[in-house]
């Protein structure tokens, strides 16, 4: 860190999500300065290094967390590569905001979780940014104030307008449903236990191999059910949605974060276009309240140990939606540094 305690950060993964941290960094949050951005695509890297006075380029990212100038990473490459990032970053004793998953499958998000175990000490916040997200916070809120009385149901609505041409059927659960993973269990406070996993015959519009739009089901430890609409390709815009039906009330979040305009003939608002512009001051938040814990020397948000039992409901999901049956999930003990 500089004699004034601003935090030095290397972003590893210079795709959509890394150059929009680096400008997040960059441009609109405090206490932080890009110090090192890291790509194996040596001409992505560069250009964006270049766009930015005393930031370093680099191709490996070993070679980047033991530059003296970096003091924390972000990890925003794609979720295969997290595993050896995570454990470079914990040889150098390096804070780490990861973007999800922590890993793609439980048996290693379980070598992660027993690495800063080693550590003896919390070094990994995982970037569930929903819990960032003002409205999704109002919602946690409102349920832990206990006012609405014991949740029973939570309905999810997760709709992209379009997903790439490398999205595969999997990826409805590990790339996109994985944030209803972690926010039911962030929101109710409860372990997700269960995961059925139901088709409606597909729209006209699914891509090849694609069982599009799904119904994802959890049961939880504390007797919740939830349900989570997953349609990849609706085509008419990013919407994330979610209901509480709790006992004596509901409360309803995602229908229309933005103005609503009265026009002639017509009432209603705008449908942000993916999940960048969607939930814009939801990453905003995120990364301050990174910065902000870690040039404090603490440690804060979802922890490794809610990227692990997200990515064991990932797995059960997984077989959940291949073979059409209820998949129990598999939890490891938690172990006492995430109690
Ligand atoms: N929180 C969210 O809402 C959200 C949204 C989108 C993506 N993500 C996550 O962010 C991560 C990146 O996604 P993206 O959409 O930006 O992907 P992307 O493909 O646009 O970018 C990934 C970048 O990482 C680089 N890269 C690949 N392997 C690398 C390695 N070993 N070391 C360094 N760089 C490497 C690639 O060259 C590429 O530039 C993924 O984990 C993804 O799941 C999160
Ligand atoms: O990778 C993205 C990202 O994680 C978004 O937040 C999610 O809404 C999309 O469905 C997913 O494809």
């Amino acid at each position: 860190m500089t004699q004034q305690g601003t935090l030095g950060v290397a972003v590893i993964g210079t795709g959509r999500m890394g150059a929009d941290h680096v400008r997040r960094i960059d441009e609109v949050i405090s206490g932080a300065r890009v110090a090192a951005v890291v790509d194996i695509d040596a001409e992505r890297v560069k250009s964006v290094a270049d766009r930015i006075e005393g930031c370093a380029a680099y191709t490996d990212p070993a070679a980047a967390m033991a530059a003296a100038e970096v003091d924390a990473v972000l990890v925003a490459s794609p979720g295969p590569a997290h595993e050896a990032a995570l454990l470079e970053a914990f040889r150098h004793d390096l804070p780490v905001l990861c973007e999800k998953p922590l890993t793609p499958d439980a048996a290693s998000a379980l070598r992660v979780l027993e690495a800063e175990q080693r550590l003896g000490h919390r070094r990994v916040q995982v970037g569930f940014m929903r819990r960032y997200d003002p409205e999704f916070a109002r919602l946690k809120e409102l349920l832990d104030s206990g006012e609405l009385g014991r949740p029973l149901l939570l309905h999810c609505r997760h709709r992209n307008a379009s997903v790439p041409s490398f999205f595969t059927e999997p990826m409805l659960v590990n790339d996109s449903v994985v944030h209803e993973m972690d926010q039911s269990r962030w929101l109710l406070g409860q372990e997700i236990t269960a995961v059925r996993v139901l088709r409606p015959r597909p729209s006209a519009h699914a891509p090849a191999g694609i069982g599009d739009p799904q119904l994802v089901i959890f049961e939880t430890d504390g007797g919740v059910l939830v349900d989570v609409e997953i349609f990849a390709n609706c085509g008419f815009g990013y919407q994330v949605q979610a209901e509480a039906v709790c006992e004596r009330g509901t409360a309803r979040i995602g229908e229309s974060h933005q103005m609503l305009v009265n026009r002639a003939g017509g009432w209603g608002g705008e449908i942000a276009q993916d999940f960048v512009a969607r939930f814009r001051e939801a990453y905003d938040r995120q990364v301050q309240a990174w910065v902000d814990a870690t040039r404090r020397g603490e440690v804060q948000g979802p922890s490794a140990w809610d990227g692990y039992a997200a990515a064991a409901v990932c797995e059960a999901g997984v077989r959940a939606q291949a073979t059409g049956e209820r998949v129990t999930v598999e939890l490891a003990e938690r172990p006492a540094l995430y109690r």
